[in-house]
């Protein structure tokens, strides 16, 4: 045990953790030329294209250091604030991380919300100024940012390079030097820690878990803490590039399991795992269900297509056990279901898988948060509002709540007005200001989670010209004075289209709603009125103009194969419409409320 090495790599998004990693099994030797592939720890398609990590991956390396063997286990962590919850896991099970700071854009708001995660688990802090080749790398200035930050001492920060290779010699050195040896006992009853775990078609769910105390055995009758149920352990190994089955795996190392379990949900990340006939007494603290915190209804846009969206979904979450979803209907959309998710990014992932892995097209109604409304009659029974349109009629309302959290902002000093302003717009409240350096500082606000899922992201990578970062967390429900604007499309109430918004900015948002769908929604044969209404009071109206869109006209009635072509390429055209009463509505229009600012 005392020659192995458990350690995260940790860092802002895009700092390089990815490219770091690659070059660590480089190094290494973990993998042959022929394995070699850029980013080889993000093996999702997707993945790899957006150039994220969606999933947190751990591999094992065998490394030789002063004529000691040494194996290192590497968990790779996901950088953004949507899979915050894996990256705490991931850290949970090392004893150090390598704290990944971009020579060129120095500190950003999830370095620092990452640095606290790992403070808290006790790790050990190996800080790396990375991409140093840049052409536009401040090595002096950034080292002194990452020494007031961890107030350790400069030489402390190694120099290195994911990209060229330099540096990464140093990384390896620190890692076995400066990281502790896994304590532990292997002679306790079993105790590990799920930090992971990945849905393979053919093998049933791979658990990735991390051995605290005593080993874990094939063939072991194991159990689930949290879940209470048990297994066989069918295969353990070590999380080489491929698996590499082992007999054993014990207190300190880390490795994958394989029980034949087939649905996601039944492995939770952050659960126990123990001997059934010789169970530990202590689940390892800190196990917490995920909480699903932006909401959105997917409709099929054929309605046919209902059955073979709900058989897709059910499949989806058998790997992605983070989705939640429940059947809802629609008086426009027809039959579909209300969709939990981390973030908005995952809710943009599902999406996209719904669509290449399953070829389902869906339209996605506009994302909410989930409220807390109270009765006046039982003002102590929450009714939790997952969707707009279940708010009990306002007149029966004693008041409601909404989540907050707290935003961290770090940007150059330039643009602290900006972002200031555009926080208070978004009705957050400014609880802290602090200079990083003169030219950097850090803002906090308390906000509500609802704004964020609006247009802020954009909004603030404009008004700090992308010189800002942002991270959060939630803080709990706080009142607020919220009403529902419902939208009327040719004086039918269109619910998909529904927004829960406070009460001060209902009239602004209702008059923008009005002109973005007037923009949205194409001409049709006849005038489509668009109303914005709160209750029964219309609160401003548009009118679409008639159009007639006749495409066969050009034809003068001759070739009628050519007319069918066009005919046909029209209905591709509108694939992803949905037809709403008599109007047809594009996928774009159900987002509009996210677009007002555009
Ligand atoms: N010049 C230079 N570019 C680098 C270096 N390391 C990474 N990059 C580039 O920076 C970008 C982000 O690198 P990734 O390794 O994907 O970053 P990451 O932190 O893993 O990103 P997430 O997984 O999305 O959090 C890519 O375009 C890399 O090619 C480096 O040392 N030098």
């Amino acid at each position: 045990m005392k020659n192995i090495r458990n350690f995260c790599i940790i860092a802002h998004i895009d700092h390089g953790k990815s490219t770091l990693a690659d070059r660590l099994l480089d190094y290494t030797g973990s993998v042959t030329e022929r394995e070699k592939q850029d980013q080889l720890l993000d093996s999702m398609d997707l993945e790899r294209e957006r150039g994220i990590t969606i999933k947190s991956h751990a591999i094992q390396m065998d490394y030789e250091y002063n004529g000691e063997k040494y194996v290192l286990n590497l968990i790779d962590t996901p950088g953004h604030v949507d899979f915050s919850y894996e990256v705490s896991r991931s850290i949970a099970a090392c004893e150090g991380a390598l704290l990944i700071v971009d020579a060129a854009q120095s500190i950003q708001a999830q370095t620092i919300s990452n640095l606290y995660l790992a403070l808290e688990n006790d790790l050990e802090i190996i800080p790396v100024l990375n991409k140093i080749d840049l052409p536009s790398a401040n090595p002096e200035e950034v080292t002194d940012d990452i020494v007031d930050l961890l107030g350790c001492d400069p030489d402390e920060v190694i120099h290195a390079s994911g990209k060229t290779g330099l540096g990464i010699d140093n990384v390896l050195a620190a890692v076995i030097e400066r990281i502790p040896a896994p304590k532990g006992s292997p002679n306790e009853p079993l105790q590990a820690l799920i930090f992971d775990s990945v849905y393979n078609p053919f093998r049933g769910v791979e658990t990735y878990f991390r051995v605290i105390n005593g080993s874990i055995k094939k063939g072991q009758l194991i159990k689930f803490i949290a879940t209470g149920k048990t297994y066989d352990a069918d295969e353990v190994g070590t999380l080489k590039l491929k698996q590499l089955p082992k007999n054993e795996i014990k207190a300190g190392d880390v490795g994958y399991l394989i029980t034949g379990i087939k649905d996601a949900r039944e492995v939770k990340v952050g659960d126990t795992i123990t001997d059934a006939k010789n169970p530990t007494r202590n689940a390892i603290s800190g196990f917490e269900d995920v909480k699903p915190m932006v909401f959105a209804g997917i409709y099929p846009v054929d309605t046919e297509d209902y059955e073979e969206l709900r058989a897709s979904m059910e499949k989806l979450q058998l790997n992605d056990a983070s989705l939640i979803f429940t059947p809802e209907s629609s008086a426009a959309l027809g039959f579909g279901f209300r969709c939990g998710f981390l973030g908005m990014l995952h809710m943009e992932i599902i999406q996209e898988r719904l669509e290449r892995e399953f070829d389902m097209t869906v339209i996605t109604t506009v994302p909410n948060v989930s409220y807390h409304a109270y009765n006046k009659k039982n003002p102590d029974d929450v009714i939790v509002v997952n969707n707009p349109s279940d708010l009990p009629d306002p007149s029966t309302l004693d008041h409601v709540e909404e989540p907050y959290i707290k935003a961290t902002i770090i940007t150059k000093a330039d643009f602290v007005g900006n972002v200031m302003s555009l926080c208070i717009d978004k009705r957050g409240m400014i609880t802290n200001q602090t200079y990083l350096t003169p030219e950097r500082v850090e803002l906090n606000f308390d906000m509500p989670l609802a704004e964020i899922v609006f247009d802020f992201y954009d909004r603030l990578k404009t008004v700090s010209k992308g010189y800002a970062s942002f991270d959060y967390h939630p803080i709990g429900m706080k009142t607020s004075k919220l009403v529902r604007v419902d939208i009327l499309l040719n004086a039918q109430p269109v619910d998909a289209l529904s927004a829960l918004v406070h009460a001060d900015n209902a009239q602004n948002i209702g008059k923008k709603m009005c002109e973005k769908l007037k923009e949205l929604i194409p001409r049709q044969q006849f005038d489509i009125p668009i109303q914005a209404a709160i209750g029964a009071k219309i609160i401003s109206r548009e009118t679409i103009k008639a159009l007639r869109k006749d495409v066969t006209a050009k034809c003068y009635g001759g070739d009628i194969s050519r007319k069918r072509k066009l005919l046909e390429k029209q209905k591709k055209g509108k694939k992803r419409m949905r037809q709403v009463g008599n109007v047809e509505i594009p996928q774009q229009a159900f987002m509009a409320v996210l677009k007002l600012n555009d």
